[in-house]
């Protein structure tokens, strides 16, 4: 078994824009909205097997929901959590995704997971390339903190850390710019991922009962439409019965904000076409990059507080 782990090179922006990607920037990428359940050794089996299933239907990006192996709650995340650094022996979901990336030779932005590490606990996202090694990991940097009386309540922070950094990784299928769930909120992260020549943000996310039908699908296509670029969401398929109730949804977004592909809550694949092409002519038709008034509002100098984070 590959057990390469690579935390060192998991935040190591390149700086110049990216080439475009082989095949001259189309592939399949599958969304794998997967069922949930208590036992993390059925959910591994699963979302293995689903990932095989989308590899053989032609995908050649894998994106999986937040919080795929456990409940979603703060009782399970430390009964459930991995140490992803000790290694594959130590990170069962991860050594799966390391070794189905590598068998089907594919990328993987592997939802995420309850990490364990140095006596904390994140929200993280492992990516692999083809080869199976991990090459980036994103821990939620934006807490899901919310109060809405009578509606949904939840306090991620009361057992999670925040992770420290943005993250973008070159793969076989672009430059990714990595967030998860509550992250898709802060349109300066989506920004700053744009202005580090991303080709696309993946966002596996959960939203509930509440703030889905409200807000998902709007707030992904306000990151693509902003930035002109794709950007791609998972969620765990909906289950009535568990504690904290999932919308579904997950989506790809083009770079004009329109919906590519998106299903509703059951368990699903949705797979479909990325096209950068379609990307290079939306910013040619309608260059907003060259036309920013930083003279005006430069609120933000995200390129340069990109270099400085990370
Ligand atoms: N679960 C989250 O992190 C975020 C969410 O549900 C929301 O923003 O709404």
């Amino acid at each position: 078994m590959a057990s390469v782990f690579r935390p060192e090179t998991a935040r190591q922006p390149p700086v110049e824009r990216p080439p475009t990607p082989p095949n001259g920037g189309r592939y399949k990428i599958a969304l794998c909205q997967l069922a949930v359940t208590p036992d993390k050794e059925r959910n591994i089996a699963h979302a293995r097997s689903v990932i095989e299933a989308a590899a053989d239907n032609g995908a050649q990006l894998i994106l999986l929901p937040e919080i795929w192996n456990c409940p979603y709650s703060n009782d399970s995340f430390p009964v459930y959590a991995e140490d992803i650094d000790a290694g594959f022996e130590a990170s069962p979901s991860s050594a799966m995704l390391s070794n189905v990336a590598r068998e089907k030779k594919l990328t993987i932005v592997g939802g995420s997971i309850p990490e364990r590490s140095n006596g904390h606990l994140y929200n993280t996202c492992c990516v692999f390339d083809k080869d199976g090694e991990l090459k980036a990991k994103h821990r939620k940097v934006h807490l899901f903190d919310i109060d809405i009386p009578g509606k949904i309540t939840f306090k991620e922070s009361d057992v999670l850390t925040a992770g420290d950094g943005p993250t973008i990784v070159d793969t076989d299928v672009g430059r990714i710019g990595v967030g998860i769930c509550y992250d898709i909120r802060f349109p300066e992260l989506a920004m700053l991922y744009a202005a580090r020549g991303a080709h696309i943000i993946c966002y596996p996310g959960a939203f509930n009962m509440t703030t889905g039908p409200a807000h998902w699908e709007l707030l992904q296509k306000a990151r693509a439409v902003d930035n002109q670029i794709y950007v791609a969401t998972c969620a765990p398929a909906r289950d009535p019965s568990a504690g904290y109730i999932a919308w579904g949804h997950s989506t790809l977004v083009g770079p004009f904000g329109q919906i590519v592909a998106t299903t509703e809550h059951e368990q699903t694949t949705v797979i479909a076409e990325i096209d950068y092409s379609q990307t290079e002519k939306i910013r040619l038709n309608m260059p907003l990059e060259s036309q920013r008034r930083g003279d005006l509002y430069n609120l933000v100098d995200v390129t340069r507080h990109a270099s400085h984070k990370t």
